[in-house]
């Protein structure tokens, strides 16, 4: 784990020591827009490629934005080893890696530096990388997915729209809950380094847990009939919630399993068609359990949790569901 200062990597887990124990997310920092022809980034099938980890719940949203637009044969993409240590994010090809693709780098900083030699920051995944121009689009992942949502509907024939006009006031009310409290609220309670920061974080985590499963009772997805961006964005956290974050980040008041409509709302998203190839429960508990020493120094990874993610979701009598 660590970052690049001036294009050079140095080995540095996060410091919360100016933040009272609180984990502070860094903003991503290569923010372009791919899509329009007339963009420095048009779209064109085979141009851009996808770095991403299994284990991470950000990448993983691109993987499932990816499948639902059928871009499989236009975006292709590298799968970075499970395990993150003093080298950051690795590319080694007997850990479960694809290797590097496009460039054939061992490590993925040097990706970032790649594409900016004085580079100063973390070395994120994914990754939207141009294999035209040698560059970085994008590596924020609510962006990334976004862009994939409509850049290529002209090449593909894919019209299914995640993100609506009519959706669009209630998706963002979602993310803006559920990006503090879930996403990166489960990041801040396992990397808390206080009592204090970890207690405030679980409260939030469970709070808002709480909020969705009362929701979810009536509504079969967070906005309604219809799957929307907001609903790809929660699914990456929950489906990693009892095996990781439960564990190993120490949300642990309940289980999902315990929460009847969430966990019926896991399975129903879980079974669509091309997500369940998009989750891979060996690189998520791999990545977790032995790349974060501060957190479990012994690098034991559990056996369980033994869910069957393929059983009945029960959800059918919620509504007809409706694709925008
Ligand atoms: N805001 C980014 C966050 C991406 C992110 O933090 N990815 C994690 C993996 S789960 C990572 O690569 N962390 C490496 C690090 O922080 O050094 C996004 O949503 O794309």
């Amino acid at each position: 784990m660590g970052l690049l200062v001036d294009g050079v990597w140095q080995d540095r887990w996060y410091d919360t020591s100016t933040s009272d124990g609180r984990f502070v997310r860094e903003d991503a920092q290569f923010r372009h827009s791919m899509g329009s022809q007339d963009s420095e980034f048009p779209a064109e099938s085979g141009r851009y490629h996808l770095y991403v980890s299994l284990a991470c719940p950000w990448a993983h949203r691109t993987l499932i934005v990816r499948n639902l637009k059928e871009l499989q044969s236009h975006i292709d993409v590298s799968v970075v080893s499970p395990i993150m240590l003093e080298n950051g994010w690795t590319f080694a090809k007997d850990e479960g890696s694809t290797g590097d693709m496009v460039q054939d780098k061992a490590l993925m900083h040097q990706i970032y530096s790649a594409a900016e030699s004085g580079y100063s920051g973390r070395v994120t995944v994914p990754v939207l990388w141009d294999k035209q121009s040698n560059r970085i689009v994008n590596n924020e992942s609510s962006e990334i997915i976004r862009m994939l949502g409509t850049a290529f509907n002209e090449v593909t024939g894919n019209t299914l729209d995640l993100y609506p006009a009519s959706l669009r006031g209630s998706i963002e009310n979602w993310n803006d809950r559920i990006y503090p409290a879930i996403n990166n609220g489960v990041y801040r309670a396992g990397f808390a380094s206080t009592q204090e920061a970890y207690a405030e974080a679980y409260r939030e985590v469970f709070a808002e847990l709480d909020h969705i499963e009362a929701h979810l009772a009536g509504s079969r997805f967070l906005c309604g009939d219809t799957l929307t961006e907001a609903d790809v964005r929660l699914f990456t956290t929950l489906i990693r919630f009892d095996a990781v974050y439960h564990g190993h980040f120490k949300c642990n008041r309940n289980r999902l399993e315990d929460f009847s409509n969430i966990a019926g709302y896991i399975r129903e998203i879980y079974q669509l068609e091309g997500i369940a190839e998009t989750v891979d429960f060996y690189h998520i508990k791999t990545h977790y359990y032995a790349s974060h020493g501060t957190i479990n120094p012994t690098g034991v990874v559990p056996l369980g949790p033994d869910i069957d993610f393929d059983r009945p979701h029960g959800r059918d009598a919620l509504g007809v569901v409706s694709a925008a």
